[in-house]
């Protein structure tokens, strides 16, 4: 069975999301290992980009401190390499499809195999843009994370059919960032992908507090936190007591 989906197996996964190179090198491998020795069961590592059309405003200002820091896709793999000096934690990188375009795909995914890196989320690039990529995905053993919108209505079984390592279900539209409800219709629309699939749901989007980790953990095999861990981050405030809880109440 494939390795990111296999983390789901016996327990609800808790993901969290960092930005690297926010604020600098070390603090985001200090991140990383902390995020792994309390509970995180895959981190999700974003690499900046420029124009970053789903991320709201905070994860936007923390691609802008790491621009400032200097970060560029070599970097972020040098984060990766150090991190992996200390953790075998599973990593997926979140990324554009251009920073990876740039790189190549095939040496952008050949990199990723060396350090590990179990899959990738590319918002911007829809299952029928793929095929380039996935070639290289492929290759080098990595899951092409497919993310299921509320919107995706007509093409949820397309993409669920085609998913690997695990499904991001967007909990709801817009960008990235804190919400205090969640659609009704995330249920309906998990029943229906788990009528068509294995892989693993974990829903994304919004979630900040220790009961909405906790009520959304039992619709779903896990849950994704990006901007309220970055925020925590950003006001120098306790990450691995905040992990813990969040993993702890799922
Ligand atoms: O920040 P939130 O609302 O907790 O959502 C997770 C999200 O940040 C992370 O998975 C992510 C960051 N950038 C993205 C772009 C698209 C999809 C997902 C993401």
């Amino acid at each position: 069975m494939n390795k990111l989906q296999k983390i789901f197996e016996n327990k609800k996964a808790f993901i969290p999301f960092v930005v690297a190179d926010d604020p600098d090198f070390e603090t985001t491998v200090q991140n990383i290992l902390t995020l792994a020795d309390n509970g995180a069961n895959i981190v999700e590592l974003g690499i900046p980009f420029s124009d970053p059309v789903a991320d709201g405003p905070v994860i936007q200002a923390a691609d802008l401190r790491a621009f400032k820091a200097g970060v560029n896709v070599n970097l972020v793999f040098d984060i990766v390499e150090k991190a992996r000096e200390s953790t075998n934690v599973p990593i997926v990188f979140l990324t554009y499809t251009n920073i990876a375009f740039k790189f190549g795909y095939e040496a952008f995914c050949k990199k990723c195999h060396e350090l590990n890196i179990d899959g990738l989320v590319v918002p911007d690039l829809p299952l029928e843009e793929q095929g380039d990529l996935k070639k290289y995905t492929d290759k080098y053993n990595i899951s092409l994370i497919q993310l299921i919108a509320p919107t995706s209505d007509e093409r949820i079984i397309k993409i669920a059919k085609a998913a690997q390592g695990f499904i991001y279900m967007v909990s709801s539209m817009g960008v990235t960032g804190k919400r205090e409800d969640f659609s009704n219709e995330l249920s309906p629309t998990i029943k229906r992908i788990k009528e068509v699939t294995d892989v693993p749901v974990a829903i994304g989007f919004g979630i900040h507090s220790v009961q909405q980790a906790k009520d959304l953990s039992e619709l779903a095999d896990g849950i994704i936190i990006g901007s309220a861990i970055v925020d925590l981050i950003n006001k120098g405030e306790d990450l691995a007591e905040y992990a813990n809880k969040i993993s702890t109440a799922i």
